[in-house]
């Protein structure tokens, strides 16, 4: 028992610290349709597979740098080594497929949320009579889900990646999309830049979400912790899932509430989110393409499933997914991805649109190039520039994201850096520079060095001015506005640092919403674009049998006890860790 607590502790990873779950469980309880994965969460594209002149790629695994097409889908691909430069990164990382898991049953028995969704969500309402249905006992005891053994199964099962499902374009962009227990001929294709008139193209961005109001921070968070990507739970205590959820929500609300209070009284990812929008679409209006621009978030409103509702009902023919994460992680791009299959696999409609989804976008020029020019910018309003030292202060994520589950986002953000620095050299920038992690929430490790301390550290080493930049997130958000303006700020000049500046979000700079305009355009699919379908994993069929989550639920009790009492779980929560 005690070893099992053990690996119980060392896998429950939780991060930031109510009662509102996501619309799709509403959806998957409201329409009955046929069970088909269509959006496959392997069919990635990532912007490093598109050769920004269109030649021909070759479009294999081959590991190359720069602008090589590379099959960058990110389950089940083989470490794969790339030097770049002087740095060693490893390019392609395996991917948990528990990221990319199917449906999250265990959120749609939360009443409130239905009623709180449909309220609010106009959109929904006419599923509105079906919410009153009662559910059958196997879908109440879905909440008890367990899939992420079977998924890495099925995993490890397709471990050969990019061989028989990728194609190529008349413009040689390569492409690698692979199915998720099926890996067979679900490929995106994509087409050259003519569109035909019928086309009606839409663009979906997706984001985090953040709290309009700080009546909305408990809820939000518990949609937030009530998302297997964000506290990861082995399978048989998923059934804990909801409760921790609850649990953890409530601890953290009033250190989270305190934190929007003081920028405002809210999150500004909304309507920022909505401005980018905007932008997106008119630069890509400038650029000869008309396009909807969809915004879906995955915790609060607008969620990805209202934005859904309206892709369908605006008879979208093709579609281009853009998270706005420029890196990949499970806990961000990765669960929102999720989301998105267990909606269009139930789709008919869904199921044929073509649809790209770009998965990561650090490596693009214009990315790269529009973030050189901020710090740039922001490093001539010091006395003596030579002398900043250049502190990106990325998101973390708990160890074990990386370590275990093979989430990419710790090489991509290296990468990311490296690229940023070599384009600031071009432009004769040779300051120091270091990477750190923040935000770390719950008694697990994550990614090190943690800001805070190497903050302290670099007071104590003498360093005197310090330009923070924050680089996992493209706008400005409760991160950067409270705990580095804030907090991180007053920790710097105590412990020695006198200079301090901040890089700002790149929110609606022109010369990147442009490039995203670009990657819109270069990941377009073209009708052609083909779905698979994927048939159920074990498990979730194991999920449909009452007896099964009947037992697992009473084991899961049993364990459930063993961890919350656990000393581990009871320091953190009296060090304030939530
Ligand atoms: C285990 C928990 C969390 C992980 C892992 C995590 C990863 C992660 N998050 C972002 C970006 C954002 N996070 C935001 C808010 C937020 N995130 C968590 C938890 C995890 N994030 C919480 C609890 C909260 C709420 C705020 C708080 O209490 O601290 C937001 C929204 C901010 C806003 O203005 O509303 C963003 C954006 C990234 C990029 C990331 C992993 C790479
Ligand atoms: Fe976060």
């Amino acid at each position: 028992m005690e070893q099992l607590s053990n690996k119980i502790k060392t896998h429950l990873t939780i991060k930031h610290g109510g009662i509102v779950t996501r619309p799709e469980n509403i959806k998957q309880r409201l329409e009955t349709t046929v069970f088909r994965i269509v959006l496959n969460p392997h069919d990635l594209v990532d912007c490093r597979t598109i050769e920004k002149n269109g030649s021909d790629g070759g479009g294999v695994a081959d590991g190359g740098g720069g602008d090589q097409p590379v099959a960058a889908v990110g389950a089940d691909v083989e470490a794969n080594e790339r030097q770049i430069g002087e740095k060693k990164t490893v390019g392609l990382t395996p991917m948990d497929a528990t990221s990319f898991s199917a449906l999250l049953p265990h959120t749609d028995l939360n009443p409130n949320f239905a009623r709180s969704y449909v309220q609010r969500t106009p959109l929904t309402s006419m599923f509105c009579p079906s919410l009153q249905e009662h559910r059958p006992l196997s879908q109440a005891f879905a909440f008890l889900s367990s899939n992420i053994t079977s998924k890495r199964t099925s995993l490890l099962k397709g471990s050969n990646v990019c061989g028989p499902v990728q194609k190529r374009n008349g413009v040689g962009k390569a492409f690698c999309a692979v199915g998720l227990g099926v890996y067979g001929e679900n490929v995106i294709e994509h087409q050259s830049h003519s569109h035909a008139t019928e086309d009606k193209v839409g663009v979906l961005l997706l984001n985090l979400g953040g709290p309009d109001t700080l009546n909305d921070v408990h809820p939000f968070l518990f949609n937030l912790f009530a998302d297997p990507d964000i506290i990861r739970l082995p399978r048989l205590f998923q059934c804990l899932q909801w409760p921790l959820a609850k649990l953890i929500s409530v601890l953290r609300a009033p250190k989270s509430r305190e934190g929007y209070a003081s920028i405002g009284g809210g999150s500004p990812l909304r309507k920022i989110t909505n401005e980018q929008a905007d932008a997106l679409k008119t630069a890509l209006k400038a650029k000869n393409l008309t396009a909807n621009v969809y915004v879906g978030m995955r915790y609060w409103y607008p969620f990805t499933e209202e934005a859904v509702q309206q892709i369908k009902r605006d008879r979208i023919t093709k579609l281009v997914v853009l998270p706005l994460y420029p890196q990949f992680s499970i806990s961000t791009t990765g669960s929102s991805i999720r989301v998105l299959q267990s909606i269009f696999r139930e789709d008919a409609y869904l199921s044929r649109l073509p649809v790209s989804i770009i998965r990561s976008w650090y490596k693009r020029e214009g990315y790269v190039i529009s973030m050189a020019d901020l710090i740039k910018k922001e490093m001539e309003k010091f006395t003596k520039p030579e002398e900043v030292m250049i502190f990106f202060s990325a998101h973390g994520v708990p160890v074990s994201y990386v370590e275990d589950a093979g989430d990419p986002y710790k090489d991509q953000m290296e990468e990311c850096i490296y690229l940023i620095m070599q384009k600031l050299k071009d432009r004769g920038i040779n300051n120091n520079h270091t990477l750190a992690y923040q935000s770390q929430v719950g008694p697990v490790e994550w990614l090190k060095p943690y800001t805070d301390k190497v903050l302290v550290e670099l007071g104590q080493k003498g360093v005197k001015s310090l330009l923070a930049v924050p680089v996992s997130f493209v706008s400005e958000h409760i991160e950067t506005l409270e705990e580095i303006d804030m907090e991180y700020k007053e920790l710097a000049l105590e412990s020695g640092i006198e200079n301090w500046g901040r890089v700002p979000a790149l929110n609606c700079a022109s010369s990147f919403i442009t490039d995203l305009a670009d990657a819109v355009i270069e990941a377009l699919p073209t009708a052609s674009s083909t779905a698979m379908s994927t048939p159920r994993s074990v498990s979730e069929e194991d999920d449909l049998d009452p007896m099964r989550y009947a037992i697992k639920l009473f084991f899961g009790s049993i364990l459930a006890f063993v961890l919350l009492f656990s000393p581990r779980m009871i320091l953190a929560f009296k060090n304030n860790l939530f």
